[in-house]
């Protein structure tokens, strides 16, 4: 029997979360729905066989409906080979995490006392699998990795079916044992719960699924998605590659080489220290980010866009400008958090204990690494010219998520740090962009 003191200090730990955050369960219902149809939808929506965007004439043509209505189009988003391939990624992903030498570092402190131990090798398997896809490529030629390229449906339904298995598995074992819960995911209703996830850090012995799926399947993922659509141009083309899609390979590539490479630094970040994992990181790491991150690359793959000199060189300003001042926002931050200050930057003592930076990037904004970042995500989108409107989907969506993250962290910053928060607010009134907004 469980004594009442324990059920008390248990409630005490995991208080119920009273106040929603993306409108609540009807919004969580909505995005639910939304992530894996808007998926599919930029696949059907901007492709060499229905256009990008399709045709007026072909959207109202009553073959759609009769298309949607047929079995067969059901059956063809299942790919029994792709869903394989997809298990031996992930399998892959999960033994180079096990096998790979790497250092166990601490986490946050978290409110139950304790800090998680995470192993640091999300580089070196970047590194294993860049070097077996280049080895497969040189060794049976750029045809050999099309694969993800025509089998792109298949992929894309085997990772949403691995995520929604994720996500079951989550919120259902949250309820077993002595969990911590995310504060913001104990609502009480199961739609809300599910989606913002239930359990802070859900692991199988010392593997935490949040972190590694953060870093790894998806996100090694695009990358790997990216070369195919390399790849495939590359034969298209009878071997050579356009400079539009060389500049979105290398930038891809860069930025996902940069996030494992800097993987200490996510674990002071939002969704490592606050949400639990549910179906938004588990969808978000493993569908959305491989599948839609990598559009820009899949329209090159088709659609052979030439910048020319003057183009390339606004592309890559655009990205250098974004990287720089995301790098040295990231950069200033983490050294902060770790007890650094090269740069003798000006700070403010808080209430709670930890100190806030007041000058260098922090002052500038409060969220700097959000404008650096969004920076980069308008370059790749540049760089597929100006033929559609739907290749910029990325900055428009990461636009929304940044300004929807920047309310959500603002409001968490005001509970944690209180009238010193407001006092942050006075000294740097910009929220993301320096001078703007
Ligand atoms: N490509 C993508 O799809 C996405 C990328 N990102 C990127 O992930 C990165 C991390 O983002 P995120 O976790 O949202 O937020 P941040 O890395 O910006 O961290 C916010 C936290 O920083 C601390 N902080 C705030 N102001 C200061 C200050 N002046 N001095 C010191 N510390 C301060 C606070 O935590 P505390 O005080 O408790 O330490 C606050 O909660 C960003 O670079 C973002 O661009 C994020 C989402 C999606
Ligand atoms: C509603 C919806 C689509 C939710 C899903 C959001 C996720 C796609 C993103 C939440 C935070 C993310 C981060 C990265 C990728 C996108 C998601 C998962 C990130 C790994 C990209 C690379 C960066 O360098 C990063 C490590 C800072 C970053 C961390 C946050």
């Amino acid at each position: 029997m469980v004594s009442s003191t324990a059920v008390e200090k248990k409630s005490e730990l995991n208080p119920r979360t009273t106040a929603y955050e993306f409108a609540g369960p009807v919004g969580a219902a909505l995005i639910i729905v939304t992530i894996p149809l808007t998926t599919y939808l930029l696949y059907f929506g901007c492709s060499q066989r229905n256009g990008c965007p399709p045709s007026l004439a072909s959207i109202k043509n009553p073959e759609i409906l009769d298309t949607l209505q047929r079995l067969e189009f059901w059956k063809g988003l299942w790919d029994t080979e792709a869903a394989l391939m997809y298990l031996a990624w992930y399998a892959f992903c999960v033994v180079a995490w096990l096998v790979l030498p790497g250092d166990w570092i601490e986490g946050t402190l978290m409110r139950n006392g304790k800090k998680m131990k995470y192993k640091i090798n999300a580089f070196s398997t970047f590194l294993l699998t860049m070097g077996v896809t280049a080895g497969v490529i040189l060794r049976f030629g750029p045809e050999s990795f099309t694969f993800i390229y025509d089998k792109w449906i298949g992929f894309v339904t085997a990772s949403f079916v691995m995520s929604v298995v994720q996500s079951i598995y989550c919120y259902t074992s949250s309820f077993f044992g002595d969990k911590l819960l995310a504060l913001g995911g104990n609502s009480g209703n199961f739609i809300y719960d599910f989606y913002i996830g239930r359990e802070l850090n859900p692991t199988i012995g010392s593997f935490d699924l949040k972190s590694f799926n953060e870093l790894r399947p998806g996100l090694i993922l695009w990358a790997l998605v990216d070369i195919s659509m390399a790849c495939e141009q590359y034969v298209r083309r009878g071997g050579t590659l356009t400079d539009s899609m060389i500049l979105v390979l290398g930038f891809h590539l860069w930025y996902v080489a940069d996030a494992v490479y800097n993987e200490p630094a996510i674990f002071t970040i939002m969704d490592i220290t606050t949400d639990g994992f549910g179906y938004m990181l588990a969808v978000g790491d493993l569908l959305w980010v491989p599948f839609t991150y990598s559009l820009q690359a899949r329209y090159l793959a088709y659609e052979h866009v030439e910048l020319g000199g003057v183009g390339t060189a606004v592309v890559v300003l655009v990205t250098f400008t974004g990287y720089w001042i995301f790098r040295s926002a990231n950069g200033e931050k983490n050294d902060f958090r770790n007890g650094r200050n090269p740069k003798n930057l000006t700070y403010m003592n808080t209430k709670r204990g930890t100190k806030l930076l007041t000058s260098g990037w922090w002052g500038r904004s409060r969220h700097p690494n959000y404008f650096g970042d969004w920076l980069m995500a308008l370059s790749w989108s540049l760089a597929t010219g100006f033929n559609t409107p739907i290749t910029y989907f990325y900055p428009v969506y990461f636009f929304v998520l940044l300004v929807h993250r920047q309310l959500r962290d603002d409001e968490m910053c005001e509970v944690k740090y209180g009238d010193d928060w407001k006092m942050y607010k006075k000294l740097v009134p910009y929220r993301i962009i320096p001078y703007v907004y």
